[in-house]
């Protein structure tokens, strides 16, 4: 039995997309297959491609997204899994979402979806390559990041690990750090501390974060991802995360209501609204295939 599935990125965050009505045995299995960097999907795969960017399609992803589409709502309405390349599940990923209502989108023909996310229900908008998808209200309560258990502050501008971050939950744990040049930082020495970092009982996304200079509130963007545990092109709720930290540190107006972001893979709008923020940037098909079952999980006679 084999598994069809859709590639689709946004901003260079790309993942794999799974119609939750096909069998798969073990998710977290799968998704370890199928993002491999090096042996995941591709686009020899039975892949047939869709639409394709000037960049070569990537082998593997940086997630995978099991979507249980309801056509039958207006807005239609799909519940979002996100499996990352560990097993682990995350409760909320602004590009992967971008890249569910694009899916669900093009199925149903409607131009709003309404996602179901561990983190909450969230309303996108869909407009010809662009997506555009409510992300709540960013929260630094302890509680919320989460921080380790006993702290009633939030963690501001403090030193972990040798640099001085700032956290804040953004659907997922965020530490957002800014930097001179976010290009001139050793990404993968830096963060792998600051993610296993005491104070994030379960663990953090860093962000590097640099002002441009061009007088618009405007920041460069590089991410590690938990779960992921390395860099990605983009990340949607680490644009989120540096925008509100920028707010909040008054790097920008605390009031600022649009921050742009660029991480390597492009360009993220963020947008303000009594507290609540949106993300918008670009979504593509990249393509579809067909892919071999992978095992069944263990089962419990064998535990
Ligand atoms: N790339 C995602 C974030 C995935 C979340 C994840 N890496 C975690 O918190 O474990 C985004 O666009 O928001």
């Amino acid at each position: 039995m084999s598994i069809e599935f859709e590639k689709f990125h946004g901003t260079g965050n790309d993942f794999v997309v799974v119609d939750a009505d096909e069998y798969v045995p073990d998710r977290g299995a799968f998704a370890r297959e199928v993002c491999d960097r090096r042996d995941g999907v591709q686009m020899t795969d039975g892949g047939v491609t869709a639409e394709q960017g000037e960049d070569p399609p990537s082998v593997g992803a940086d997630g995978t997204l099991f979507l249980a589409l309801e056509p039958k709502f207006s807005p239609p309405r799909a519940v979002m899994t996100l499996v990352q390349p560990d097993g682990s599940t995350a409760a909320m990923c602004g590009n992967g979402a971008r890249c569910a209502a694009k899916w669900a989108a093009e199925r149903t023909g409607a131009d709003t979806v309404m996602l179901d996310t561990q983190a909450g229900t969230r309303r996108a908008e869909i407009a010809d390559d662009e997506v555009t998808i409510e992300m709540g209200a960013p929260s630094f309560a302890p509680s919320d990041v989460p921080l380790a258990e006993g702290r009633d502050e939030p963690l501001v501008r403090e030193t972990v690990a040798g640099v001085e971050v700032t956290a804040v939950n953004t659907g997922v744990p965020h530490a957002v750090a800014f930097v001179e040049d976010v290009d001139e930082v050793d990404l993968d020495e830096l963060a792998p501390a600051i993610r296993h970092a005491e104070v994030f009982p379960e663990g953090a996304n860093v962000n590097v974060a640099s002002r441009r200079d061009d007088g618009r509130p405007a920041f460069d963007q590089r991410t590690y991802e938990r779960g992921v545990e390395g860099e990605t092109r983009a990340c949607g709720t680490g644009a989120v995360a540096i925008a509100a930290v920028a707010r909040r540190l008054g790097r920008v107006e605390t009031d600022a209501e649009a921050v742009e972001v660029f991480p390597p893979g492009g360009r993220l709008g963020v947008t303000f609204r009594g507290g609540r923020a949106s993300l918008t940037g670009p979504v593509e098909r990249e393509f579809e295939g067909e892919i071999a079952s992978t095992p069944e999980p263990w089962r419990v006679s064998e535990a």
